[in-house]
């Protein structure tokens, strides 16, 4: 059932950032939200986790909208912020424990998986250390962890790559495909332009808060045939016509 974003008009005030963007995320599909800065990607993905409300469409998660099952809608979601969020009080494990009570798991079961990612990102001997002991890539590493553990159905994860070492960025990219390949909808933002073209089923190119085109590699190359194969030269090419707009 994945992500439906059905016309969505939305944003922080009464004029809307996003304006009638339309996409679907599948069950078993990587779909890559790509656009400049400012381009309404953070946004979209506010919308999407229940931060901020449509002003006109709505955002469907697994068959569900968040005002039809809050508790339903939220728990389906795993969330990767571009920054990591932590509370200051709370060590590894309570923060890893508040998230299964949040999200309803049965204990025992996420523990085991929890332990094989904290193994993966060398946070295992970690678990009584506070975020404040933590570098920035192993808070962002805390998030991703918490996230997988939760054996989601859906993923939003925003600009992941930011200040992982090579490692985990590796290890980040197999835990993704490993999700997708059981049949979660993953929708990922970023600027990595190669680990979205190696990583992502289709893309969506968001510019001013609108869909300017989407679709797999192949359609955004017949898309653009004047600029060059990777999704790289088409993003540049697409850059420089609004440039020059
Ligand atoms: N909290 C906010 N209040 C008001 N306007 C905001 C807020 N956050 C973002 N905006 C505006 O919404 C627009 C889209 O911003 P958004 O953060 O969605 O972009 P983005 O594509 O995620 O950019 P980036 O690649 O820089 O993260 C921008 O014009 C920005 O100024």
């Amino acid at each position: 059932m994945g992500i439906e974003v059905d016309h969505l008009v939305g944003g922080y005030s009464q004029v809307p950032v996003l304006k009638d963007v339309n996409f679907q995320v599948n069950d078993g599909e990587v779909v890559g939200l790509i656009g400049l800065n400012g381009a309404g990607k953070s946004t979209t993905i506010n919308h999407i986790i229940g931060l901020l409300t449509p002003q006109k469409g709505r955002v469907v998660v697994g068959g569900t909208t968040l005002s039809e099952d809050p508790t339903r809608y939220k728990q389906q979601i795993a969330y990767i912020p571009e920054l990591p969020v932590l509370y200051d009080e709370l060590t590894l494990a309570e923060t890893l424990s508040l998230t299964m009570m949040a999200y309803g798991l049965e204990q025992e079961a996420t523990w085991q998986r929890a332990h094989r990612l904290l193994k993966m990102f060398r946070l295992d001997n970690k678990l009584d250390w506070f975020p404040a002991n933590f570098s920035k890539g192993m808070k962002q590493k805390v998030m991703i962890v918490n996230a997988f553990m939760t054996d989601a159905k859906v993923y939003i994860i925003d600009e992941p790559f930011l200040g992982l070492d090579p490692v985990a960025v590796h290890d980040l990219l197999t835990l993704i495909e490993d999700a997708k390949k059981n049949g979660a909808a993953i929708l990922m933002s970023t600027h990595v332009l190669a680990n979205a073209e190696k990583y992502c089923d289709r893309f969506i190119l968001l510019h001013q808060g609108q869909i300017k085109v989407a679709g797999t590699l192949a359609q955004l190359q017949a898309a653009f045939p004047q600029a060059g194969n990777s999704l790289d030269d088409i993003y540049l090419s697409l850059a420089d016509g609004e440039r020059n707009e």
